[in-house]
């Protein structure tokens, strides 16, 4: 039924030159003290699921089926970034560039974009889709906000299936082309798939054969999603 996901080998041995944290975000994790968690821990301990894949593993279409199935908050940090780049700012612009590149926006930015989301919903039980992209987004993650994830889930799709999706998506994505799509698959193999593999090793990891139809891979998902007791 479910499989634990044993190690990953490939790409992994240059994750360790991944794994150095900016200055800027070292002096947001010195600051990142107790009264900023408990803005969002004091009163609850939200049950949070982190989802991972490759550009067009179908991350954000199961999102949608698991929170109108099992009352899931769905905030997807790529839908957020895109809010913010949309705004007429220098932050905007360096959002835009940095998606453009299909490269990782700083971490400072996107948690910041998540803890007020996660603020200004009332659900308990939240879906982070695309989230995190890298090491450096997971240990921001877990000094802001102060919480590790109860799940992350992880949709296993090839890369030929992923750009077939992804070029057919037609939401008018400026990073759905297919220079930035090479660049994105990538920077998942180099930075992302450290991140699976250290949730493995925790044992927090579900791994999802992505193929098929929406459907089928949903009925895996629910299966699983059936089965907690969030
Ligand atoms: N199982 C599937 N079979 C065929 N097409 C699918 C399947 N799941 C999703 N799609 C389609 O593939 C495209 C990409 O799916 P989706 O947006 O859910 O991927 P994603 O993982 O969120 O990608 P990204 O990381 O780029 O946001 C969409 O057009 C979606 O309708
Ligand atoms: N944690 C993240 C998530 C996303 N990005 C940037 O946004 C792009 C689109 O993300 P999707 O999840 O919608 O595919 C992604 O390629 C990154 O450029 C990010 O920086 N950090
Ligand atoms: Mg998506």
């Amino acid at each position: 039924m479910w499989r634990r996901l044993g190690f990953l080998s490939p790409a992994i041995s240059s994750s360790k030159r991944q794994n150095r944290i900016p200055e800027s975000l070292k002096l947001v994790m010195l600051f990142a003290t107790d009264a900023v968690k408990d803005d969002i821990t004091a009163s609850r301990r939200p049950f949070i699921t982190f989802v991972l894949g490759g550009p067009g593993s179908g991350k954000g279409t199961q999102c949608a089926r698991i929170a109108s199935a099992f009352g899931f908050a769905h905030l997807s940090a790529g839908d957020l970034l895109r809010e913010e780049m949309s705004c007429d700012s220098k932050k905007g612009k360096l959002i835009r560039d940095i998606i453009m590149e299909g490269k990782i926006v700083p971490s400072e930015i996107t948690v910041h974009l998540i803890k007020e989301a996660i603020m200004s919903s009332s659900a308990d039980r939240f879906l982070i889709d695309g989230f995190p992209r890298s090491e450096e987004n997971r240990i921001a993650f877990e000094t802001i906000i102060g919480v590790e994830p109860n799940l992350v889930l992880f949709f296993d799709c090839p890369e030929e299936e992923m750009v077939k999706r992804v070029l057919g998506r037609n939401q008018g994505r400026i990073d759905d082309n297919i220079e930035t799509i090479k660049k994105r698959l990538k920077v998942f193999e180099m930075l992302n798939l450290p991140v699976i593999n250290y949730y493995s090793a925790k044992g927090k990891l579900y791994k999802i054969n992505a193929t098929g139809t929406v459907d089928e891979i949903f009925e895996k998902v629910r299966h699983l999603f059936g089965s907690l007791r969030p």
